[in-house]
């Protein structure tokens, strides 16, 4: 088994009298800025103006350009999107290095040499294997999310002692964090995404929604059967792997589970599984994402329109409105703001 770090790996002093700019307050931005103060850290928010800089301040943190946030900061950990990564980088971050540690949540922009770091800093990767508004969830009901940490370059001879600080400080070490290479994260993060946890789920949802639909059968019923319950399951797996849901579900279920399961991902799906890895492991993904952004995403910007008002999109937004207790971040979210 792989040596797996906790909390105890971790030196609680790391941080004291170290400051950690946050570059971006999106996804993971605000969950790693709010864990990392809620820890402890002195943390400051390196945005351009707009709704997240509003936000941050908000939420109470200092704010000021990227520029200036670097400069101020010891440890600078980018939590921009990736496709905005590169020029940000170029322009605002690279200027101000001067011994600071550089940081990641993902490997895409290194790995693929979109930014090369100068040789005199630190680089390495804090990367939590969940989105980051559950990396803020879960640490606040005192659990937390896995992480994978690798080290690009350790030029004091530190970089891991910071990833465990910080993997800790975030709340990741709570549920536990493992080292990787910057090529492995990014190879498997990218698959994982695709493959199974983003790209080939919605599909599967989608298609076991339309063949009931096309079939005659009700779309709010074909919605709770493809979807709603969906969590429901995976919550399960999520507990107690799939023997856990398993005894959780019919013998009728699982009879099912066994025969038909492997009838609909079958091996043709799984070489193609292979084929999207290849396409991640010799960069022809990353070329497409890259251009696509060079282009002004005209393919990801239709396709998201087209998939916005998928029928099982509106179906479900019908559905969801009478059941708010499935949104309780958003509940939290208007509590919040009707008290300000
Ligand atoms: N989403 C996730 O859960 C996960 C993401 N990661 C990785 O974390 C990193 C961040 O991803 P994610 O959190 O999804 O990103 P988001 O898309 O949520 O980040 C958006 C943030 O970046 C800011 N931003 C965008 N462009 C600029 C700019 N030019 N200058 C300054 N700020 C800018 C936005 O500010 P504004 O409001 O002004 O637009 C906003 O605060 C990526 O490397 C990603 O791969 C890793 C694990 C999971
Ligand atoms: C699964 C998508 C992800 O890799 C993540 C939340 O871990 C991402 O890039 O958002
Ligand atoms: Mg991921
Ligand atoms: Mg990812």
């Amino acid at each position: 088994m792989a040596k797996m770090y906790y909390n105890g790996d971790a030196n609680e002093a790391y941080f004291n009298g170290k400051r950690v700019a946050v570059v971006g307050y999106g996804s993971q931005g605000h969950a790693h800025a709010q864990n990392l103060r809620d820890s402890g850290v002195e943390v400051v928010i390196g945005l351009r103006q707009g709704k997240s800089w509003e936000k941050a301040e908000q939420d109470g943190f200092e704010v000021k350009t990227v520029a200036e946030a670097v400069a101020a900061a010891d440890v600078v950990m980018i939590l921009l999107p990736d496709e905005r990564q590169t020029a940000v980088y170029k322009n605002e971050i690279e200027p101000q290095l001067s011994g600071q540690a550089l940081m990641f949540a993902h490997g895409f922009n290194v790995h693929f040499n979109q930014i090369v770091p100068p040789e005199s800093c630190d680089v390495l990767l804090v990367a939590p294997k969940g989105p980051g508004h559950l990396v803020r969830r879960t640490y606040q009901e005192g659990a937390g999310v896995p992480a994978l940490f690798a080290i690009h370059q350790d030029v004091t001879g530190t970089a891991r002692e910071l990833a465990l600080a910080y993997a800790k400080a975030i709340g990741a070490l709570r549920a536990g964090a493992l080292e990787t290479t910057f090529k492995e994260e990014t190879e498997t993060d990218l698959f994982g995404e695709q493959a199974v946890l983003c790209g080939g789920l919605t599909s599967l949802v989608k298609a076991g929604f339309e063949t009931l639909v096309e079939a005659g059968y009700q779309p709010e019923l074909a919605y709770f059967e493809t979807m709603h319950e969906l969590k429901l399951i995976v919550d399960l797996m999520y507990e107690g792997g799939l023997e856990g849901m398993r005894y959780s579900i019919s013998d009728t279920a699982q009879w099912g589970d066994f025969v038909s399961g492997p009838r609909v991902v079958n091996d043709q799906v799984k070489e193609e599984m292979r084929r999207v890895l290849t396409d991640i492991q010799e960069g022809t993904f990353a070329k497409g994402w890259i251009a696509e952004n060079e282009n002004n995403r005209p393919v990801f910007n239709s396709i998201n329109e087209k998939e916005n008002r998928h029928q099982i999109e509106e179906v479900g937004r019908e559905l969801r409105k009478m059941m708010p207790f499935v949104n309780k971040q958003k509940q939290r979210e208007v509590a919040a703001s009707a008290k300000n």
